[in-house]
């Protein structure tokens, strides 16, 4: 199971995370990364850490002040990205160009999306993951695959309707081992993460748990 670790903007040490999630990472059969903003990336990666980018935008070399280049991302250390999630939502176009521009930098990509009917959007659009996140849960310590299972075993059929290469994350107030394995038992692939690790206490105990169980 693929357990990625977003850590958006909470004022947690990205670099003591990245080193958590590498440690844990190396005691599980599981595969653990972490998302990092932006201007973490470079030193999140020399922790070992796989190391996410949190966004790309859907744009190449040039005039584009204030945007994230995928290849500046790649470079930096990271290996895939998130794409289009629901706190940095982007119109369609945008999430194509986004996984295109990310493809062509040699990033791995997990487009998210609010419901099945969006996973379903997301994954005509041909990344390697979707990630089903109901925004309403998001942050809330409630499970999504405790609280509204129907909505990941929905995702993972919308995702297969279209294309079965694609894997299927679900997130959304994530933090046991328990929640990780009803995601899997659902047929998710893997669980999309913040606030049980990012704002633990022990970060490290935190995701030791998490995995304990995988
Ligand atoms: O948005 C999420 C991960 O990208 C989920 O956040 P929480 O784990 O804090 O609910």
């Amino acid at each position: 199971m693929f357990v990625l670790v977003n850590l958006k903007t909470y004022p947690c040490d990205p670099v003591a995370v990245a080193e958590a999630v590498r440690d844990v990472n190396e005691s599980t059969a599981a595969r653990v990364a972490v998302a990092p903003q932006a201007a973490h990336l470079e030193r999140v990666a020399e922790t070992g850490a796989e190391t996410w980018a949190q966004h790309v935008d859907p744009i190449d070399y040039g005039s584009n002040t204030g945007h994230t280049l995928a290849e500046s991302v790649a470079e930096a250390g990271a290996v895939g990205t998130l794409v289009n999630h629901s706190e940095q939502r982007l119109k369609l176009a945008d999430v194509d160009g986004a996984v295109r521009a990310a493809e062509r930098a040699g990033l791995e990509t997990v487009v998210c999306a609010n419901n099945p009917a969006q996973i379903g959007a997301a994954a005509a659009l041909g990344p390697d993951a979707v990630a089903v996140e109901p925004p309403e849960l998001i942050g809330t310590g409630t499970p999504v695959s405790q609280a509204d299972p129907d909505i990941v075993e929905d995702a993972v059929e919308a995702a297969q309707a279209v294309d079965t290469d694609v894997s299927v994350l679900c997130g959304a107030g994530i933090s046991t081992g328990e929640d990780a394995v009803a995601a899997g038992d659902l047929g998710a692939e893997g669980v999309l993460l913040a606030s049980g690790v990012a704002k633990a206490d022990d970060p490290t105990a935190a995701l030791e748990d998490l995995v304990e169980p995988l």
